[in-house]
C-alpha cells in the first residue's frame, strides 16, 4: 500500500520481515524496527534476472586495482577541478556557480564516454524564486540483458569561508601528506568523481562494465534536494526506467579504520523562527530596558526547544518513536566502534553519552534537535551595541521511524507559538517550516548489499560494518518508492572527515581505495542473483 505524506511516498509493507545482525543474516517472525519500514524484499526490484555462474563476467581485479593506482595523479587532479568550483547551493550569489560545476560535470561524463547527457532543468525554487540547478543524467550502456543500477551523488556544497577557521581555501584542494583537504572532497565531490574515475579505469583498460549505468547528480542536497522528487516521478518511466538497482555514495564510516556499508538515513525537519521587532536596529544605550528586544525572545524560545544533554523539550515527539526492540539493541553489540573514536572525530571529549551502544542509538534511531544559527543578529569581532530589529532562528530536527514529517511540524510550531505567547511579548513571532526529507531503512541482507559487502571485502580485506546513518539523503526513500527499487549506500570517506565542518578532508587511500569499491561493487552486483 502507498500513503502520500507531506511530499513524500511510504510503503506499508507486512510481509517477510527480515532480522538481520552483522554477522548472520536470517529470516525471523519477530521485527525489530517498526511496521511502517519493514521491507517486503519481494516487492521491492521489478525485473529479476538470474545471472548463470556459466556467464561469469568477474574481472581480474588485479588488473582493475592496478590501473586505478596508476591513474591515482590524474584522479587528484579531477578532484581539485571540481573542488575549485564553489557550488554552494545555499545562496543566491552561488547558484551560477553550482550550475557552471554541473555544466562541468555533464562535460566530464561525455568526454569519458557516457551517452544521453542532459542538464535536466527543474525552474524556480519555490520558497525563494531563485534558479534550481539542473540534475546531471546520463548512461553508459543500453544492453537490455545487464541490469541497470542508477547513481546518485551531488556536486553541490555546503558554505565554506576560511575566515571560518579552515587552514587552506576551502576551494582549493590541498594535499598535505596522503590527505586531501578541501569543501565537498568527502561531501560529495571525492565519490561522484569515484564513479568517473571508474569510468575512466575500464575504459582505459578496455574493460566492459558488466552492468548499464544510469547517472543522476544533483546540485541541491545540501538545500532539501527541491525539485528532484518532482523529477524521479516524471521520468520513473522514461530516462529512469528498468533501473534494477540504486547506490548512493554519500555518507562515511563510523571511523577511521573499519569500512561500512548503510542501510538507513535520519529525515530531517529544518525551521526557522523569525521574530520582528523595531523598524531598524536600535542603538542599545538608547532603547535597551524600553524595547521588547526579538534577540531576547529569540533566546528564551531556543533555550525552551532542547536541554543541554540533548533531550527535546517539545512535546509529543518521543511517543512517536519507534520502540526499541531487544533484536534491534543486540545489532549494536557487533559494531566496530567506541567513544574514543568518536571522540577522535569530532577533536574533544565532549560526547553526551557515555557508552557507544547510547551514542550510536542517539545517532541513529532516536530524534535530535540542533540549533544552527541567527539571521539579522550580530556575529562579527568586536563590540557592536545593536539592538538587531529582525531575527531569524534556525534549527533542525532530525527524524527517525516513526515521525511523520506533517505530524512533526504541528508539534513544533504549536509549541513554539505557545512558548513566545507566554512571554508577553509585543514582538512578532513567527514559525515555519523551510524544508523536510524523510527517514529511510533498508533491508540489508539483499542482493545490492550482498555486492556492498564483497566489494568491500574484496578491497579492504575485511567484512564491512552494516550501519545506519545520523544525517539525511533526503532524496533515498524516493528513489525507492518511486522507483520500486533497493538502495544502498556505499559511502567512501571515514568519520573524521569533517563534513559540512572546517577543514573537510577526503584521506588519499579512501579515494582511491573508495574508487575500487565502487568499481568492484558493480561487477559483484553483476553476478549476484536480484532478490
Ligand atoms: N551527506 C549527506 C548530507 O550531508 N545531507 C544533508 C542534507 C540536508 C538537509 N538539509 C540540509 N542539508 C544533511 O544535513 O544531512
Ligand atoms: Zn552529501
Ligand atoms: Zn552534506
Amino acid at each position: 500500500m502507498l500513503c502520500k505524506r507531506s511530499s513524500q511516498w511510504h510503503r506499508y509493507i507486512d510481509l517477510n520481515k527480515i532480522f538481520i545482525s552483522n554477522a548472520t543474516i536470517r529470516r525471523h517472525g519477530a521485527t525489530w524496527w517498526s511496521r511502517d519500514i519493514q521491507i517486503n524484499r519481494f516487492q521491492i526490484g521489478h525485473h529479476h534476472r538470474q545471472v548463470s555462474s556459466s556467464t561469469s563476467t568477474m574481472p581480474n581485479f588485479e588488473a582493475l586495482f592496478k590501473k586505478i593506482d596508476e591513474l591515482k595523479p590524474a584522479f587528484i587532479k579531477r578532484l581539485a577541478d571540481a573542488v575549485a568550483i564553489p557550488s554552494v547551493s545555499a545562496d543566491e550569489a552561488h547558484r551560477p556557480q553550482v550550475v557552471k560545476m554541473g555544466e562541468w560535470l555533464a562535460e566530464e561524463l561525455k568526454q569519458l564516454g557516457a551517452t544521453d547527457v542532459e542538464l535536466k532543468e527543474l525552474g524556480p525554487q519555490p520558497h525563494t524564486g531563485w534558479p534550481l540547478p539542473p540534475i546531471v543524467v546520463g548512461r553508459w550502456g543500453t544492453d537490455p540483458a545487464k541490469k541497470t543500477v542508477l547513481l546518485y551523488g551531488h556536486y553541490d556544497v555546503q558554505p565554506a569561508l576560511k575566515e571560518d577557521g579552515w587552514s587552506t581555501e576551502p576551494f582549493e584542494l590541498t594535499q598535505k601528506g596522503e590527505i586531501l583537504y578541501g569543501r565537498g572532497a568527502t561531501d560529495d565531490k571525492g565519490p561522484v568523481m569515484g564513479w568517473l574515475n571508474v569510468l575512466q579505469a575500464h575504459k582505459e583498460l578496455g574493460l566492459e562494465i558488466p552492468v548499464n549505468l544510469v547517472f543522476c547528480f544533483e546540485g541541491m542536497e545540501e538545500s532539501g534536494s527541491e525539485g528532484l522528487d518532482g523529477l524521479i516521478e516524471q521520468e520513473a518511466d522514461k530516462y529512469f526506467k528498468g533501473i534494477d538497482a540504486v547506490c548512493i555514495s554519500d555518507n562515511y564510516w563510523l571511523g577511521t579504520k573499519h569500512p561500512v556499508v548503510t542501510y538507513g538515513v535520519r529525515g530531517v525537519s529544518y525551521y526557522e523562527i523569525t521574530v520582528k521587532g523595531p523598524a531598524a536596529d536600535l542603538h542599545s544605550g538608547l532603547f535597551g530596558g524600553l524595547v521588547h528586544e526579538p534577540m531576547v525572545d529569540l533566546s528564551y524560545l531556543f533555550s525552551k526547544l532542547v536541554t543541554p544533554k540533548g533531550e527535546i523539550l517539545i512535546p509529543g515527539i518521543k511517543e512517536l518513536v519507534a520502540p526499541l526492540t531487544k533484536e534491534e539493541d543486540a545489532l549494536y553489540d557487533a559494531i566496530h566502534f567506541d567513544i574514543p573514536g568518536l571522540e577522535d572525530n569530532i577533536g574533544s571529549k565532549t560526547i553526551i553519552q557515555d557508552n557507544i551502544k547510547d551514542a550510536l542509538q542517539a545517532r541513529w534511531r532516536y530524534p535530535s534537535l540542533s540549533l544552527h544559527g541567527v539571521e539579522g543578529a550580530f556575529y562579527e569581532k568586536g563590540a557592536k551595541t545593536v539592538i538587531p530589529a529582525t531575527v531569524k532562528g534556525k534549527f533542525s530536527i532530525r527524524t527517525v521511524p516513526n515521525i511523520e514529517p506533517a505530524k512533526l511540524d504541528e508539534l513544533v510550531i504549536k509549541y513554539v507559538e505557545d512558548q513566545f505567547k507566554t512571554l508577553g511579548s509585543k514582538n512578532v513571532a513567527t514559525c515555519e517550516l523551510v524544508h523536510a526529507g524523510d527517514y529511510w531503512v533498508s533491508d540489508p541482507s539483499n542482493w545490492s548489499y550482498r555486492a556492498a559487502a564483497k566489494a568491500t571485502k574484496a578491497v579492504w580485506g575485511v567484512d564491512p560494518d552494516f550501519t545506519r546513518e545520523g544525517g539525511s539523503i533526503p532524496i533515498t526513500l524516493s528513489f525507492q518508492n518511486l522507483l520500486k527499487t533497493s538502495v544502498v549506500l556505499l559511502p567512501m570517506g571515514r568519520g573524521d572527515d569533517g563534513a559540512h565542518s572546517t577543514n573537510e578532508k577526503l584521506d588519499v587511500p579512501n579515494y582511491i581505495e573508495g574508487t575500487k569499491t565502487l568499481g568492484a561493487y558493480l561487477h559483484y552486483l553483476s553476478e549476484e542473483t536480484q532478490d
